[in-house]
C-alpha cells in the first residue's frame, strides 16, 4: 500500500488534477492520497494559502477583503468547471470559508490556522467530488475523524506519537481516501497547522501511520537535483538520497521536500520517492536508509540566505567554565533560536536568522552579553548565506574541505566561516550573501563535473 502526495502545483487547475487522477487509477497500491491546497499555475501567480493568509488578516481588522475572498473562490470555481463539477461543491466551499472568516476571533492565531487550513480541507472535498464523478469509489477524509492529533503552536505543529496507531485504520477505508495535508487538531479539537509548505509532513505521518511500503511525493520536478535548478542550468539528478543527506539538503535550501517530512518516513523504515506529476514515467529520487556509494564524495549542494552572526570574542574563553550557556541563555531569555554554533579557543560565533532580531532587540542582545560575560570583543554581522555541501561520501574522502575552499578561492569568494557538522554528512560555508549564487556555482563545478550520480 503506498502513500501519494501531490504539492500544490500539481492541483493547481482541473488539468493539473486530471493527470492526479491518472497516476492514482494507474497503481492499485496508490490508495491514500494527501493533498495541498491549490498552488501557482505559472510564475507570478499566488498560491490560494498565500490568499487566504492576507484575507484572513484583514478580516481580523475588521477591513473589506471582498476581492481576495473572490479571487480565493474564484480559483475553486475554474478547477471544478474546467472538472465538469457540479456548482454544488463551490457553494459548500464558498460557505464554508465565509463561516471561518466569520468565526471566534478571540484568539488571533486559532483563527488564522483555521483559515490556512480551509485551502487543503476544501480542495480535499473538490479532489474526492471529482473522483467520485469519474466513477470512482473515494472519500475526503478529515484529519480529526482520522485521529492526526498534534501540539505545538500555530504554524509549527508536531504530531503525537498515538496519532500513528489510530491511522493505521484508514488501511480498512473502502476505496481511495482524500486527505488534506498541511494541518492537524489539537486535544481540544482546534485546527494546528504545520509550517509552510507542511504537506509533505502530513503525506510522512500517514506513510508511518498506515504502514505503507512506499511514500510518493509528486512535485513539478523530474527529480532531486544536485543543486537547485534555479542556480544551475540543467543540474545532475540525484537517484538515490539517504535520509540523513536529504534531512540536511532540505534544511539547507531544497525546498522540493519538507525538511521535518523525512521523520516519520525514516522512524518507520518507509522509503520516499519524489516524482513529477507532469512526467510520472521518470523514475525520480528515492530516499532511503542506506544507498551505494558510486559518485564523489558530495551528493548535493544546498545555500539559504538571511542569517547573521553574533562573533564573541574573550582571551582564555576555554578556560571560562559555563561560557557558552551563558551566552545561550542570554537568547535564550530573547526567545531566540540558533542554527549554528562553530567556535575556537577564544571565540565562538552563534549564527540565526536574522528576521528573529530587530535592531533594537540586537542592540540589548550585545549590551547584556557585555555586561554579563565581560567580552573582549563582540561583533553582529549581517546578510550571511549558508552553503551545505552534503553527502555520505566526505566520511572516507580526504580532502573535501580543501577542495571546497580552493573553488571558492578560485571564484574569489571569501569565506566567513566553517563548520563541519559532527554527523561528517555536511560541511556548511558561511559567505556574503551578495556572493551566495557564485559560490554555490563555484562548489557546483567543482564538485559535479563528471560525476556520476
Ligand atoms: N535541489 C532541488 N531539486 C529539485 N527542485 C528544487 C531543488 N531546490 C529547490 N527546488 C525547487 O522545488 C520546487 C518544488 O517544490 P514546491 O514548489 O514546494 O512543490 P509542490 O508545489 O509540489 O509542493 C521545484 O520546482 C524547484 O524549483
Ligand atoms: N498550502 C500550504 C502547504 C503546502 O504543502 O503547500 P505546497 O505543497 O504548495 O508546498 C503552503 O502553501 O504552505
Amino acid at each position: 500500500m503506498k502513500v501519494v502526495k501531490f504539492g500544490g502545483t500539481s492541483v493547481s487547475s482541473g488539468k493539473q488534477i486530471e493527470k492526479v487522477f491518472n497516476i492514482v487509477m494507474s497503481d492499485q497500491d496508490r490508495k491514500i492520497v494527501v493533498v495541498s491546497a491549490p498552488g501557482k499555475r505559472f510564475a507570478d501567480d499566488i498560491k490560494v494559502t498565500d490568499l487566504l493568509i492576507e484575507c484572513g488578516e484583514k478580516y481580523l481588522q475588521n477591513q473589506e477583503a471582498e476581492d481576495l475572498v473572490d479571487a480565493v473562490i474564484s480559483r475553486y470555481a475554474s478547477i471544478a468547471n474546467e472538472l465538469n463539477l457540479p456548482n454544488s461543491i463551490i457553494e459548500t466551499i464558498y460557505k464554508d470559508v465565509l463561516s471561518r472568516l466569520n468565526g471566534d476571533k478571540s484568539k488571533p492565531i486559532h483563527y488564522m490556522d483555521a483559515i490556512k487550513a480551509s485551502g487543503e480541507d476544501n480542495h480535499a472535498k473538490l479532489i474526492a467530488a471529482y473522483f467520485r464523478h469519474q466513477g470512482i469509489e473515494a472519500s475526503y477524509v478529515n484529519p480529526k475523524e482520522a485521529g492526526l492529533i498534534v501540539n505545538g503552536s500555530s504554524g509549527n505543529a508536531r504530531v503525537l506519537p498515538e496519532s500513528y496507531d489510530r491511522l493505521y485504520s484508514l488501511r480498512e477505508k473502502p476505496g481511495i481516501v482524500i486527505f488534506p495535508g498541511f494541518f492537524g487538531y489539537n486535544n481540544e479539537g482546534e485546527i494546528i497547522t504545520f509550517s509552510r509548505s507542511g504537506s509533505d509532513i502530513t503525506g510522512s505521518i500517514l506513510a508511518n501511520g498506515i504502514k505503507a511500503d512506499l511514500y510518493e511525493n509528486f512535485t513539478d520536478v523530474d527529480a532531486v537535483y544536485s543543486v537547485n535548478p534555479n542556480l544551475v542550468k540543467k543540474p545532475k539528478e540525484i537517484r538515490e538520497l539517504t535520509y540523513r543527506e536529504m534531512r540536511e539538503l532540505s534544511y539547507a535550501g531544497f525546498s522540493v521536500f519538507h525538511d521535518e517530512a523525512l521523520i516519520p518516513a525514516f522512524q518507520a523504515g518507509i522509503p520516499v520517492n519524489i516524482k513529477n506529476t507532469n512526467n510520472p514515467s521518470a523514475k525520480g529520487t528515492r530516499i532511503v536508509n542506506q544507498r551505494e556509494h558510486r559518485n564523489g564524495p558530495v551528493i548535493g549542494i544546498a545555500s539559504d540566505h538571511d542569517f547573521c552572526s553574533i562573533y564573541v570574542n574573550k582571551y582564555l574563553m576555554n578556560r571560562e567554565i559555563g561560557f557558552g550557556r551563558k551566552l545561550l541563555f542570554i537568547l535564550e531569555e530573547f526567545g531566540l533560536s540558533y542554527e549554528h554554533s562553530p567556535s575556537g579557543i577564544d571565540d565562538l560565533s552563534i549564527i540565526l536568522r536574522q528576521s528573529q532580531m530587530d535592531a533594537e532587540t540586537e542592540k540589548r542582545i550585545i549590551k547584556r552579553i557585555y555586561e554579563e560575560l565581560g567580552p573582549d570583543e563582540v561583533k553582529v554581522e549581517h546578510n550571511l548565506s549558508l552553503i551545505m555541501i552534503v553527502g555520505e561520501g566526505m566520511r572516507h574522502n580526504i580532502g573535501t574541505a580543501a577542495r571546497a575552499s580552493n573553488a571558492l578561492a578560485e571564484a574569489g569568494i571569501n569565506i566567513e566561516m566553517i563548520n563541519q557538522g559532527s554527523s561528517e554528512v555536511s560541511m556548511m560555508f558561511g559567505v556574503k550573501q551578495a556572493q551566495e549564487n557564485r559560490a554555490v556555482q563555484a562548489l557546483y563545478e567543482e564538485f559535479f563535473a563528471g560525476v556520476l550520480v
